[in-house]
C-alpha cells in the first residue's frame, strides 16, 4: 500500500510565487529571480512531502499561472496571435506564456488574452485552450520533463502529473466552425506519447493523468475518445504506469468505461462519493491499482480517521495491499498551505484550529492513515486515533455551532420570503419614475483599484501602525475621490468603490457570526490572485449592519444614485469553507436571511439601488446534470430570500462573471433581479445569446470591458460590443458596464477605460436619438 498526493499548492506558504510573478510583470525583478523563487517553492513542496513520509510525490503540479495553460503550452496549442512575442520581440518563452494568460499591450503589440473560466465547481479559474480546425500540436515546452529531472536531481523520484488528453481537449473551445475539438485527439495524442516515452526514458515509474471528465456526463463520442486514447498509450508506451485520476464527482455510468481502460491505476474521490466504493470494487480488474481519495482536498476539516479506515478495510477485502494507494480526494491546490502559519488566536482560536487540516497537515493525514492500517495495534496508532476522535467529537458536540433562533428562522421560511411585491413589469415603471436613468445607463460592478496603498493601510491597521480612526479617514478619502471622479466622467449609477473590503466574501465573513477566518489561509483563484476563504463552522447570524456606513457615506457625497453593494448568499457559501454537518442548502438559507436584513437596512437608509453579487451561482452547479435542478432551485430561492424584502421601487441588481447561461437561463430569469450585469467581453457577447433567445424580460448589463487584462479597449471596440448586444437585446433593457469589478486593475488603465466606456454609451445614445429624429 502506497501513499500519494495528486498535487500540492504552488503559491508558497507566504505567497512567494504570487509576489515574484507580480514583481516580474512590473519589471521589478529579472526572469532569473522569478525562476529562482519558483524553484524554491517546488523544492520546499517536494521536501515537506518527502519528510512527511509520502511515497509518491507529484511533480509538474507547479505552475506559473495555470495547469491547463501549461498543458496547452506543452503541446504547442499557442494561438497564432502570440507568436510575434517570440519572432518579432525575441522575448523569453515565459513572456509568451504570460501573454496568453494576461494579454500583451506594449512594445508596439496589442494582443488580447485567452479566455478564462471556472475549473469545474471550484473558485479556481483556468485558461481555456483555443483550437482551430487545422490545429497542429508539437512538444513545445519540456516543463514536465524539466521538473521531473529537477526533483530527481534532489533525490525525489516524482510522479509527474499531466492533464489527460481527453479532458484537455474537452476543457478547450473551438475557435472556428466545422469541427469538434475531440476530433483533434488523433493529432494531439502523439505529443502525449512522446512525453510519456521521454518520461519512461528518464525512469519515471508512475505518471498521473488527470481525467476529471470521467466523473461527468459523457456522450458516446467522448467515451470512445477515452477508449482510443488509453489503448493507444498502452500500446505505444507499455512501460509507464499510468494512474488515471478522477475527482469532484462519482464515476457512475462511466464506471465500466474507466474500469475497462488499459491503465495501471484508477483514482476515485471517496470524500464526495464514498458510496461509489462498492460498485468500483466489484468492477475494477484485479491487476488495476485502486487509489482511494480519502482526505478532502476541497475543505479544511480534519479527516475522520475511523470513517476513512472503514473505507480502506472495505477495499482491502477485495484488493491486495500492493494494489492500493491512499491519497487526497483531489489535488491539494484548493486547500490553504499550512495550518501552522495560523498563530493569531483572534482570528482562529485553538478550539476551531483543532478541527482543521490544511495541505501540509493533509499530507500527514494520508501517511497516518497508512500507519493506522498497517500498524493498527501499536500504542502510537492508538494514540493517533484517540487524538483524532477527540477532535472530531469536540466539533460535533460544540455549543458554538448551534443557535436555536437561527434554526427556527430557517424552519419558518415560506414562499412569501422569496417573492417581490409585484412582477418586474410593474416594478420597472416605478423604478424608472424614481431613478430617471438614460438609455444605456452606465455603471461599474462595485470595486475600484485595490492599490498597494489601500492594502498597506489595512495591513498597517492590523499591525497597529494606524488607528481605526486614521484608517477610516484614509478609506473615506479614497471613497470621496472615487465618487467625485465618477461624477466627473459622467457615470450614471455610482459605487462607493469597496476600498474597505479585503475581499468580497472575506469582508462579510468577518462580520457574520458562525464564521472564522485565517491570517494566512491563501488559496489560488487564478494566476497570481489568491483568496482567503472564510470558514463557516456554525449557525450564521448578523450581529450588526455590515455595509451601511460606507454606502451612506458615499451617498452623502453625491446626488446621483449610489448602489449598495452586497455579496449574495450562494457566493458567500461557495467561496467559503463550508461546515460538513448539515446540508449546504440550510447553511445558504441562514446566510440569505442575514443578507436580507442588510438589504432592508440599506433601503431604510435611502439606498434605492442594491446589488447582490452572485458570481458563484453557476460555479456551484453539480457536475452531473441530473442534480442541477435541485441545486438551482434552492440556490435561486436563497438569492430571492435575500432580495425580496424591498419595495417595488427599489432596484435590485445582481452580477455574475465567468458563467455560461444557455443551459440555466430559466433559473437566471427566476432570480428576477431587476438588472443583471454579466461578464461578456472576452466571448465577444456570445454569452448574451442565451438571454436573447429566452426573450429575457428584465434589464441586462453585458460587460464591454475585460477587466482581467491590463489592456484598455478602444472606444470603437466597446461600441461594437454594445451594437452586438443591441442586436440581441432590446436597447431599453441594456446597461453599459465592465465585465466585473476593477479591484485588480491600476487607476491609470481604469480611468482611461471607463472614460471611453461612458463615451461609447454617449455615442450610441446620439445614434439612437438621430434614428428617432429621422423616423
Ligand atoms: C471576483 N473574484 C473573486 C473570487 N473569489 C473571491 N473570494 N473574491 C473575488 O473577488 N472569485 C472569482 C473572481 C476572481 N478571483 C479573484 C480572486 C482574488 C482576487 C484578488 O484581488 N486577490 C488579492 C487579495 C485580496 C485580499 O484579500 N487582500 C487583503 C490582503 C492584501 C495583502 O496581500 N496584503 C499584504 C500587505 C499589503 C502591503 O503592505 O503591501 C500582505 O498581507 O502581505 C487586503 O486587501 O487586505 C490578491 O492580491 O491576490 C481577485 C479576483
Ligand atoms: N462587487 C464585486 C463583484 C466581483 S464578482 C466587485 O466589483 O469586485
Ligand atoms: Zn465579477
Amino acid at each position: 500500500m502506497l501513499t500519494h498526493n495528486l498535487g500540492y499548492p504552488r503559491i508558497g506558504s507566504k505567497r512567494q510565487l504570487k509576489k515574484a510573478c507580480e514583481a516580474y510583470w512590473a519589471g521589478k525583478i529579472p526572469l532569473n529571480d522569478l525562476q529562482k523563487a519558483a524553484a524554491e517553492v517546488r523544492i520546499t513542496n517536494w521536501k515537506l512531502q518527502k519528510d512527511a513520509g509520502l511515497d509518491l510525490i507529484p511533480s509538474n503540479d507547479f505552475s506559473f499561472y495555470d495547469q491547463v495553460l501549461d498543458m496547452a503550452f506543452t503541446v504547442g496549442a499557442i494561438p497564432d496571435r502570440y507568436h510575434e512575442i517570440l519572432t518579432k520581440l525575441n522575448k523569453p518563452e515565459l513572456d509568451l506564456y504570460f501573454a496568453m494568460a494576461r494579454g500583451y499591450q506594449k512594445d508596439g503589440l496589442d494582443i488580447i488574452a485567452m479566455e478564462m473560466t471556472k475549473w469545474f465547481d471550484t473558485n479556481y479559474h483556468y485558461i481555456v485552450p483555443e483550437f482551430t480546425r487545422e490545429q497542429h500540436f508539437k512538444l513545445f515546452s519540456t516543463k514536465v520533463l524539466d521538473e521531473f529531472k529537477e526533483a530527481k536531481h534532489l533525490g525525489v523520484l516524482t510522479k509527474p502529473v499531466l492533464l489527460g488528453p481527453v479532458s484537455f481537449l474537452l476543457l478547450g473551445k473551438e475557435k472556428e466552425n466545422g469541427f469538434h475539438r475531440i476530433d483533434l485527439l488523433k493529432q494531439l495524442l502523439p505529443v502525449y506519447i512522446d512525453i510519456l516515452k521521454k518520461l519512461e526514458a528518464l525512469n519515471a515509474n508512475w505518471v498521473q493523468l488527470d481525467e476529471p471528465f470521467l466523473a461527468m456526463d459523457l456522450d458516446q463520442k467522448e467515451k470512445e475518445a477515452f477508449v482510443w486514447a488509453y489503448k493507444e498509450i498502452k500500446k505505444q508506451v507499455p512501460g509507464v504506469k499510468t494512474l488515471l485520476t478522477t475527482y469532484f464527482g462519482a464515476l457512475e455510468d462511466n464506471l465500466e468505461l474507466a474500469a475497462d481502460l488499459p491503465v495501471c491505476g484508477l483514482h476515485v474521490d471517496l470524500v464526495r462519493h464514498p458510496e461509489q466504493l462498492d460498485a468500483i470494487l466489484s468492477k475494477i480488474p484485479g491487476n488495476m491499482t485502486l487509489s482511494l481519495g480519502l482526505v478532502d482536498g476541497r475543505n479544511i476539516w480534519k479527516n475522520d480517521y475511523q470513517s476513512s479506515l472503514q473505507l480502506i478495510k472495505k477495499a482491502q477485502k477485495k484488493k491486495d495491499d500492493d494494489r492500493l494507494l491512499i491519497g487526497p480526494s483531489c489535488s491539494l491546490l484548493h486547500s490553504p498551505c499550512d495550518l501552522e502559519e495560523e498563530t493569531n488566536e483572534n482570528s482562529l482560536d485553538t478550539t476551531i484550529k483543532s478541527w482543521l487540516a490544511f495541505a501540509r497537515q493533509k499530507v500527514t493525514e494520508i501517511t497516518v492513515l497508512k500507519t493506522l492500517t498497517l500498524d493498527s495495534d501499536s500504542p502510537q496508532s492508538n494514540a493517533l486515533l484517540e487524538e483524532n476522535q477527540a477532535a472530531i467529537s469536540s466539533k460535533a458536540d460544540s455549543s458554538r455551532i448551534h443557535k436555536p433562533s437561527v434554526q427556527e428562522a430557517v424552519a419558518k421560511l415560506s414562499p412569501a420570503h422569496s417573492q417581490r411585491q409585484s412582477p418586474f413589469s410593474k416594478r420597472t415603471k416605478l423604478q424608472n419614475e424614481h431613478l430617471h436613468l438614460p438609455l444605456f445607463a452606465t455603471t461599474t460592478i462595485g470595486s475600484f483599484p485595490q492599490t498597494k496603498e489601500v492594502r498597506q493601510w489595512r495591513s498597517q491597521l492590523k499591525r497597529g501602525v494606524l488607528t481605526e480612526n486614521q484608517y477610516n479617514e484614509r478609506i473615506k478619502e479614497a471613497t470621496a475621490k472615487a465618487i467625485q471622479w465618477q461624477e466627473e466622467i459622467g457615470l450614471d449609477v455610482l459605487v462607493h468603490g469597496e476600498f474597505e473590503r479585503n475581499d468580497m466574501v472575506e469582508y462579510f465573513g468577518e462580520q457574520l457570526e458562525g464564521f472564522a477566518f485565517t491570517q494566512n489561509g491563501w488559496v489560488q483563484s487564478y494566476g497570481s490572485r489568491c483568496v482567503k476563504p472564510p470558514i463557516i463552522y456554525g449557525d450564521v447570524t448578523r450581529p450588526a449592519s455590515m455595509t451601511m456606513f460606507w454606502t451612506q457615506y458615499a451617498q452623502s457625497l453625491t446626488d446621483r444614485p449610489v448602489k449598495g453593494m452586497l455579496t449574495g448568499p450562494v457566493t458567500i457559501l461557495q467561496w467559503s469553507f463550508v461546515r460538513n454537518d448539515q446540508p449546504r442548502k440550510v447553511t445558504c438559507q441562514q446566510i440569505a436571511l442575514a443578507i436580507r436584513e442588510e438589504v432592508k437596512d440599506l433601503e431604510k437608509a435611502g439606498i434605492h439601488i442594491i446589488q447582490i453579487d452572485e458570481p458563484a451561482l453557476r460555479e456551484g452547479l453539480p457536475l452531473r446534470q441530473a442534480d442541477w435542478d435541485h441545486y438551482l432551485r434552492w440556490a435561486v430561492e436563497c438569492f430571492r430570500i435575500s432580495a425580496s424584502a424591498v419595495a417595488d421601487s427599489t432596484q435590485i441588481h445582481t452580477h455574475m462573471c465567468y458563467s455560461e447561461f444557455n443551459d440555466i437561463i430559466t433559473h437566471i430569469a427566476a432570480m428576477d433581479a431587476d438588472v443583471i450585469t454579466i461578464e461578456c467581453s472576452r466571448s465577444q457577447m456570445e454569452l448574451l445569446d442565451a438571454f436573447g433567445q429566452f426573450n429575457y424580460p428584465n434589464e441586462i448589463g453585458p460587460g464591454v470591458y475585460d477587466i482581467h487584462s491590463p489592456r484598455v479597449p478602444s472606444i470603437e471596440e466597446m461600441i461594437t460590443l454594445i451594437q452586438k448586444a443591441k442586436a440581441v437585446i432590446p436597447q431599453n433593457q441594456l446597461w453599459v458596464n465592465p465585465d466585473c469589478g476593477l479591484k485588480t486593475r491600476a487607476w491609470e488603465e481604469t480611468e482611461e477605460a471607463l472614460k471611453r466606456m461612458v463615451n461609447a454609451a454617449k455615442v450610441l445614445r446620439k445614434e439612437v436619438a438621430a434614428e428617432l429624429a429621422a423616423q
